[in-house]
């Protein structure tokens, strides 16, 4: 099956230091990879770069065979390439469902409509209801978003990131700060995404990223040392090395 998301030969350096390094990267359909590595390996330069929010100094990022490496990140979301919001990116005054409707209306073009009366609003009001129920946020529905715990504050930015109709979703620590009580709804919400979209997670948390991931792809200073199945990950010599050499203990993946 022909690639979502292609990554060409990135690279990106700050002053003399090379942050991605050569770094090449496919998803297809229905992939679900995380991309994991020491701290400062280079995870979020990378995803900043695929998003457009960073300029590489070469290479090329191609959402589904169009090359977008000119595009601003606006024209690469229309494109189907979505970025989990962050929980500093919600509005605490606004309700849960408020978010996903103007998510909803950005993507349709119709920003500005939502406090209004229009035709084609309940059938904006029936998809965000929908969206809701599927990441288990109904009941919250007309709280405000400082009314409502984190766990369910991150999985409201799942919720709008769906919203955008993504065909490629990239996840951003989706788990980071979520009390453990509370990380099984964030898994379940992971499993619940359409099966034909192409997930990159980034995450710390090597219990999530085995149970999530079909494929592990591991940055150490900016390059690409391993990129294979979750099973082979940690048997990975260089794997290995690169967290021993980060930590300086044994075992700590991520
Ligand atoms: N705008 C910038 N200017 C200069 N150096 C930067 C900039 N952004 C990142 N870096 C450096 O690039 C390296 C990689 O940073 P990056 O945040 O991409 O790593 P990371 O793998 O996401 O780390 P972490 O897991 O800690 O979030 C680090 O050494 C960082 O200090």
């Amino acid at each position: 099956m022909s690639a979502l998301l292609d990554v060409i030969h990135l690279k990106k350096s700050f002053g003399g230091l090379a942050v991605t390094n050569d770094v090449s990267l496919s998803l297809a359909p229905g992939d679900r990879v995380a991309l994991i590595g020491p701290n400062g390996a280079g995870k979020t330069t990378f995803v900043n770069l695929v998003t457009g929010n960073l300029k590489p100094d070469q290479g090329r990022v191609l959402i589904g065979g169009e090359d977008v490496s000119a595009m601003k990140p606006a024209e690469r979301v229309k494109r189907g390439l979505i970025r989990s919001f962050q929980v500093t990116r919600l509005f605490q005054d606004m309700t849960p469902e408020e978010h996903v409707a103007m998510a909803v209306l950005q993507r349709d073009g119709r920003s500005g409509r939502m406090f209004g009366h229009y035709a084609g609003k309940r059938q904006v009001m029936e998809e965000v209801g929908s969206i809701l129920d599927l990441l288990g946020l109904s009941a919250l529905a007309h709280l405000k978003v400082r009314e409502i715990a984190y766990g369910q504050q991150r999985l409201l930015e799942i919720a709008v990131a769906m919203a955008l109709r993504p065909k490629v979703l990239l996840l951003d620590e989706p788990a980071a700060g979520v009390p453990h009580s509370e990380t099984t709804r964030i898994e379940k919400a992971l499993d619940m995404l359409p099966a034909e979209l192409a997930v990159l997670m980034i995450d710390h948390d090597m219990d999530l990223v085995f149970r999530f991931a079909k494929r592990v792809v591991v940055l150490a200073a900016g390059t690409v040392i391993f990129d294979g199945s979750p099973q082979a990950v940690t048997a990975d010599q260089r794997v290995r090395e690169a967290y021993l050499g980060s930590y300086g203990h044994a075992g700590s993946a991520a």
